[in-house]
């Protein structure tokens, strides 16, 4: 891509989106270029991933055709208000932070911007991101084709409505850090049963890979796929038993209502 694709903000989702581009080839290093508070992080950036860095935001914002906001919800009503006078007329200004809404952005960036809402989540790094879009209204048709098929190159893109974001948020953009418990809980009881910690991960982490894929690409509905599985008077059984009398699926509902609950009330 020809444009500039810049990142205000460059940690934990700042990176996975860089390190994104980069391996899908859609940008070329130099076509990004990066602001973050630490000399340091800056520094580390430019060293891994061959990016433009710079100091201050305003300098991104300048020269960004396609601005990432990548900071704390809390930090951004003041690095939106620093970095809008240094904006090009027609940046396309993305936003992803948990409870920061378009109005908000509006509020701090002005009415006539152009600005998409994101929910992305780390996989994004490894092009098997999960990416929701919501569009404000000042965006033509072609602008939010240009921005699907550049979120694309990360993952599984789904144009929705604003107001799922925060659920989006509960099963997406946080979920991730469940599913990596539920791989290292597996780890470790292979381990206690005695399999070396390596292929512990490696054969836990594809076990989930692969249960995810069969859900996606099979169409077969979840329940019917553990059935295949579970041979009667087997080894399955026994563990779903225990997972019920545990109370897994009660514990998943409670904890993504809780992320999401939380995720409205930053909203309000
Ligand atoms: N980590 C995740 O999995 C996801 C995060 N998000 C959203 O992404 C945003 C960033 O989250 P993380 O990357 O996890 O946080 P982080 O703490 O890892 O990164 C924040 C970055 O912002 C920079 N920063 C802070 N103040 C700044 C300023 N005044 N000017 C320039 N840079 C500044 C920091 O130097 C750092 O590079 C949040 O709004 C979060 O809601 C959204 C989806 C998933
Ligand atoms: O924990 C958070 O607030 C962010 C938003 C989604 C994932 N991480």
């Amino acid at each position: 891509m020809e444009k500039t694709i810049g990142f205000i903000g460059c940690g934990n989702m700042g990176k996975a989106m860089v390190r994104g581009f980069i391996e899908s080839a859609i940008a070329l290093p130099q076509g990004i270029i990066v602001s973050t508070q630490r000399e340091t992080t800056r520094e580390n950036i430019k060293e891994t991933f061959g990016v433009r860095v710079a100091e201050k935001n305003q300098e991104v914002a300048k020269e960004s055709d396609i601005l990432f906001f990548a900071v704390k919800p809390y930090a951004y009503e003041t690095v939106m208000k620093e970095s809008r006078s240094a904006l090009k007329d027609d940046a396309l200004i993305i936003g992803l932070a948990a409870g920061v809404t378009i109005d908000k952005m509006k509020e701090y960036l002005g009415q006539e911007r152009k600005i998409v809402k994101i929910m992305p989540n780390t996989p994004v790094a490894v092009s098997e991101g999960v990416i929701a879009v919501s569009f404000s209204d000042s965006l033509t048709s072609e602008e939010r084709r240009e921005v699907t098929e550049l979120l694309s190159v990360m993952g599984k893109v789904s144009v929705i409505d604003e107001k799922h974001m925060d659920v989006i948020t509960g099963i997406a953009g946080s979920s991730p850090a469940y599913v990596y418990m539920f791989i290292e809980a597996m780890a470790d009881a292979a381990v206690k049963n005695g399999l070396p910690r390596k292929e512990a991960y490696d054969i836990s982490a594809q076990a989930v890979l692969g249960a995810a894929k069969m859900v996606l690409e099979t169409g077969i509905h979840p329940g019917m796929l553990k059935d295949m599985v579970t041979s009667p008077g087997g080894t399955t059984i026994e563990a779903v038993a225990v997972l019920e009398e545990k109370g897994l699926r009660h514990a998943v509902i409670s904890a993504v209502d809780a992320c999401v609950d939380k995720s409205r009330k930053m909203s309000e």
